[in-house]
């Protein structure tokens, strides 16, 4: 299955705002308590601000002109209180949507995470963690920020245009639909330009995401930089990732803040309309004074908000551009689904292949209809030349990928029906390059293994020497407190392998896959490996990938991997004879 989500991004059909709108309201559906507070409290905030204008020009001509003080002065009280509540319905609309923003940013990540840890390798091989982490974080963010800052916002100003809107056409329709007219133009020049807004922020975000990956990519290799002095290479990458996301984000910007000046144009051509057709009005006696100076507050009541509005629409069209990126990551599907099938081949082996081809996402057939099978409690040997796809077939086993044409069968079943948490605790991968999380040895040796969760540490020494696993645990200082720093500098390679080996035999698997387990560790180690080895429970199935032929001299049966065959090699010098000539010795 095709995962890499830039090109995902590609092929996916144009979306209306309307569509991706109702998507983001959805979003935050279970937040209706708060959302219908903010929305009360913004009711209240535009119709006071809408009533000031009819309060003033009333104030004008019935109390100012006439020289009635009293009336001004509690007319003045009026709208003081009115501002007042105004603050506090801001204050309370603020507030509330501040934590529907936080909420939906924990709640959207915890999403996108958890969407991260369902998806097979192949998704993880396809796409750059560096631009995964921008879209968990940046992305996310953006949507925050519409949610937080500028959803009500949006509402309010769109409530109070509505009603400044209602107000200029009862007051006077003529001088109402001229001072409207320029909004109309708004309109059209708004619909026009959004999708080329929201493309240049979807370009922008993706730029930070490859910036991300630029960085990540040179600070997890930083060693290989150093050792080969390469640091003017990556630096020059770095310059041009950050050249090309300096110039998407001044496109984005520039796509950003062209609707502020359109609008305020506009704006500014209406309340000029209003000034010079009012003032004719009142030449003719059409119109008071009064009538006309709260007629321009309403003109700058409309005007107003439709200027923020220019902002939140950007905003907006940056959110629905992080949006698209996240929703790209939550609507994918794992393609290793566990299939609802019982049927067993009544077959007494562990595990099977049956005609099984497989080749990686776009590449070509690595294995081409590979039959064996592996017996309980026998050592496999899987040896051949470098990349000739003895880590391919190991993977199959373990279900990191599923076959393209044939079936993997694991006690009789198909492994493709066993749940993760199933399969997990009966096959066993000791990885090529293990990897370890930070904490200590016994942090790691535990992981994905709850049996032993609670155990102390001397209750867990006990069960590692059950396991005859004592000898490798004594290679550690400080035993199973030995810390491991966060990409595990401390400890060696080898070392690595032995944590990955006890992590791996503690779980007691029935078959027990090391790609290249040994190949780090000296040959006392490896000896003090091969005697565990051979500890283990009887019923156990042991794979072995290896170079190194000394290690698989006890094996049972051999298997030659290359050029897509998996071909039984008989005895070890005929093995080494196939591997000597790299190709079948018949
Ligand atoms: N994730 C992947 N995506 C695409 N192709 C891959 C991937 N992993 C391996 N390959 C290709 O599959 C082929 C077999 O690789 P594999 O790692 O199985 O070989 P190997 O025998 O284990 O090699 P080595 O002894 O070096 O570990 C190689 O041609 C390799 O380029």
């Amino acid at each position: 299955m095709n995962y890499d989500l830039n090109q995902i991004s590609g092929k996916e059909e144009k979306k209306s705002t309307f569509a991706v709108l109702k998507k983001l309201l959805q979003l935050i559906s279970h937040e209706r308590k708060n959302l219908l507070l903010a929305f009360v409290a913004i009711v209240i905030n535009s119709t006071l601000l809408l009533v000031s204008p009819l309060i003033i020009g009333h104030t004008i001509d019935n109390y100012v002109i006439t020289k009635q003080f009293n009336g001004v002065l509690l007319y003045s009280g009026i709208l003081f209180m009115m501002y007042l509540v105004t603050l506090l319905t801001g204050y309370l609309q603020t507030k509330l949507m501040g934590g529907v923003g936080q909420r939906t940013l924990y709640t959207l990540r915890n999403a996108i995470f958890s969407k991260l840890q369902e998806l097979p390798v192949s998704f993880f091989s396809q796409n750059k963690a560096g631009d995964l982490i921008s879209r968990v974080n940046n992305d996310t963010d953006k949507l925050n920020q519409f949610f937080s800052q500028s959803l009500m916002q949006f509402l309010s100003s769109i409530f109070t245009m509505l009603g400044a809107g209602v107000f200029l056409l009862v007051i006077n329709f003529k001088l109402g639909t001229a001072t409207l007219a320029p909004a109309l133009i708004i309109l059209i020049f708004t619909g026009f330009v959004s999708a080329w807004v929201k493309k240049k922020n979807a370009i922008n975000l993706k730029s930070v995401g490859n910036l991300s990956a630029g960085i990540q990519e040179s600070l997890s290799n930083f060693k290989v930089i150093i050792a080969f002095n390469r640091r003017d290479y990556f630096r020059k990458r770095f310059d041009e990732t950050n050249q090309q996301n300096y110039k998407t984000a001044i496109g984005a910007g520039i796509a950003n803040t062209i609707f502020v000046p359109v609008f305020g144009f506009f704006s500014g051509a209406a309340q000029l309309i209003v000034l010079v057709y009012g003032i004719h009005l009142i030449s003719i006696g059409e119109f008071t004074i009064g009538l006309l100076i709260s007629y321009l507050s309403y003109a700058v009541n409309f005007y107003n908000p439709l200027r923020q509005l220019a902002a939140l629409w950007s905003s907006f069209q940056v959110a629905m551009a992080g949006w698209d990126r996240i929703s790209q990551i939550l609507s994918l599907e794992s393609d290793l689904q566990v299939i609802d099938d019982t049927s067993f081949d009544g077959s007494n082996e562990l595990l099977t292949f049956k005609n099984v081809h497989f080749s990686y996402t776009g590449g070509e057939e690595i294995l081409h209809n590979i039959s064996f099978n592996l017996q309980k409690g026998k050592t496999y040997a899987l040896i051949g030349p470098t990349g000739g796809g003895k880590t391919t077939t190991a993977s199959l086993m373990a279900r990191l990928y599923d076959a393209t044409k044939g079936k993997v069968l694991l006690n009789g079943k198909d492994i493709r029906s066993y749940t993760a948490e199933e399969r997990s605790k009966k096959v066993g991968f000791i990885l090529q390059e293990p990897f370890l999380f930070t904490g200590t040895v016994k942090d790691n040796i535990l992981y994905s293994n709850s049996a032993y969760k609670d155990y102390s540490n001397d209750q867990l020494e006990e069960v590692i020497k059950g396991a005859h696993l004592e000898g490798i645990l004594a290679l550690f200082d400080k035993g199973l407190d030995t810390e491991i720093t966060s990409n595990s500098d401390n400890i060696s390679l080898g070392q690595k392998q032995l944590i990955a080996f006890m992590r791996a035999v503690l779980q007691s698997p029935e078959l027990l896959i090391l790609d290249e387990a040994t190949a780090n560790i000296d040959t006392i180690t490896e000896k003090l490996l091969s005697d565990i080895l051979k500890k283990l429970p009887k019923e156990t199935t042991l794979v072995i990938i290896a170079h190194r032929l000394n290690t698989i001299e006890n094996a049972d049966e051999i298997y030659f991997v290359n050029s897509g065959e998996v071909i039984k090699a008989g005895t070890l010098d005929h093995a080494m004879n196939m591997l000597v000539k790299g190709k079948r010795n018949s």
